[in-house]
């Protein structure tokens, strides 16, 4: 397999970047290399460069996207993801009303480019315990099992 990767994320205090850190664990464990960046050092037109796109945030405000990720969204309306496999994962917090918001609007907008959404979006209570990050790095394999394992 040499299908490239690319994990995009937004953290304000590191959650987000823990779990996206270890699930690109989890996919390098499966056999493929990952590419990780943060949401402030990517151009979305980057993003046609790779098979297959994992897209992290945190929920802010109001179950909104966080405001560093709102550019790289709109932008993305320019591209056609027909082809491409995806998920999307985020850090949050089950006291709000609407509860780990952001990641359902990125696998909503990955749906809507044409991504093949192979897997439930990702949602971590807050800061991830030692068995969450197990579960991210769970997420990361059957990621690639989902994708390129068929
Ligand atoms: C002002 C504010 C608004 C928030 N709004 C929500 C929300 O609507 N839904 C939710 O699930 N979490 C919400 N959160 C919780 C964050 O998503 C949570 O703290 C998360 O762990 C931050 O992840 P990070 O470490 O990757 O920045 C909010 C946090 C703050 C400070």
């Amino acid at each position: 397999m040499n299908a490239a990767c690319l994990i995009v994320y937004a953290s304000m205090t590191g959650n987000t970047e823990e779990i996206a850190c270890h699930i690109g664990k989890g996919i390098e464990e499966a056999g493929l290399t990952v590419v990780i960046k943060d949401i402030l050092e990517i151009d979305v037109e980057e993003l046609r460069n790779y098979d297959a796109i994992l897209l992290g945030a945190y929920t802010w405000g109001d179950g909104d996207l966080p405001d560093e990720f709102l550019d790289f969204y709109h932008e993305m309306d320019s591209l056609d993801l027909t082809g491409k496999v995806a998920a999307a994962f985020g850090s949050c917090d089950s006291s709000y009303e609407h509860w780990g918001r952001a990641v359902e609007i990125l696998t909503e907008k990955l749906v809507e480019l044409g991504a093949d959404v192979v897997l439930d979006g990702l949602k971590i209570d807050l800061v991830p315990t030692t068995a969450e990050l197990e579960q991210c790095i769970g997420f990361g394999k059957l990621f690639v099992e989902k994708s390129f394992l068929k």
